[in-house]
């Protein structure tokens, strides 16, 4: 039995001062729940966040990684300063990253074992664009992006691992792939992972959908069989639509 995962991915959103109120009003969110309920804020806000949530049932995650442990990378934020501060995720290679900031999956793949080995979560990030979907190109893409994310990852350490399924064109957009639709897409996640490490794996992995998640979906969504969860931009943002989503 998968446990259920909801992330909320604050993207650029809330200035320190603000991160703080609002974790105040959602830090009970985990209490008396099966749903592992996660927030990713931004770099500058972990640690304050962190000390809000001490004692608290809801876990803390950055939006991003270095895969050096020091160096010269100026502006970079290393697995060694998160792990000090005590995150427990990172989202490895959101399409924002990818599409922005010259994320490639090699980095990607070097984000993910560093993450890895220093005992932070990745959450992994795979999703095609619209052009692709449309020249049905999308699962040629994705599965591209998971060989190459997972590559050189051992099967002992594939327990830590969460994945997300956000097809680009659903992000922000309000245009939600339909549940079916991105079962269908999850499902053939599942298959890649049981052909790279084993059904046991592949039964075990926890994979997300993302792309547009709102309290008015999030029950169709998490009704499907291979959707374990959600990582959700806007409406993570809002006491009352994260409230709603994590109680789906
Ligand atoms: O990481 C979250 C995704 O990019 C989804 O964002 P969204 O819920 O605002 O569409």
């Amino acid at each position: 039995m998968r446990r259920p995962i909801i992330a909320g991915n604050w993207k650029m959103n809330k200035t320190l001062s603000q991160s703080v109120d609002f974790i105040k009003e959602i830090k009970h969110l985990g209490d008396n729940t099966d749903v592992e309920v996660v927030v990713c804020v931004p770099f500058i806000s972990l640690d304050r966040v962190k000390k809000e949530l001490e004692g608290t049932n809801v876990k803390l995650g950055s939006q991003n990684i270095h895969w050096e442990e020091s160096g010269a990378y100026t502006g970079e934020v290393s697995p060694l300063m998160l792990k000090e501060i005590g995150i427990d995720y990172a989202i490895i290679g959101h399409s924002e990253r990818r599409q922005y900031f010259n994320e490639t999956d090699e980095t990607v793949n070097k984000k993910v074992k560093t993450s890895l080995n220093h005992g932070i979560n990745p959450i992994i990030c795979v999703g095609e664009t619209l052009e692709e979907r449309e020249e049905n190109k999308a699962q040629d893409k994705v599965k591209t992006q998971v060989i190459k994310a997972l590559k050189g990852v051992e099967e002992n350490q594939m327990k830590d691992i969460v994945l997300a399924y956000e097809p680009i064109w659903a992000i922000g957009t309000g245009k939600t792939a339909s549940s079916e639709d991105a079962n269908e897409m999850i499902s053939f996640i599942r298959n890649i992972i049981e052909d790279i490490y084993n059904e046991e794996i592949s039964e075990e992995i926890r994979i997300q959908y993302g792309g547009s998640v709102k309290p008015a979906n999030v029950t169709e969504i998490m009704n499907q069989p291979d959707i374990d969860g959600a990582l959700v931009g806007g409406a993570s943002l809002k006491k009352d639509d994260f409230t709603d989503l994590v109680r789906f």
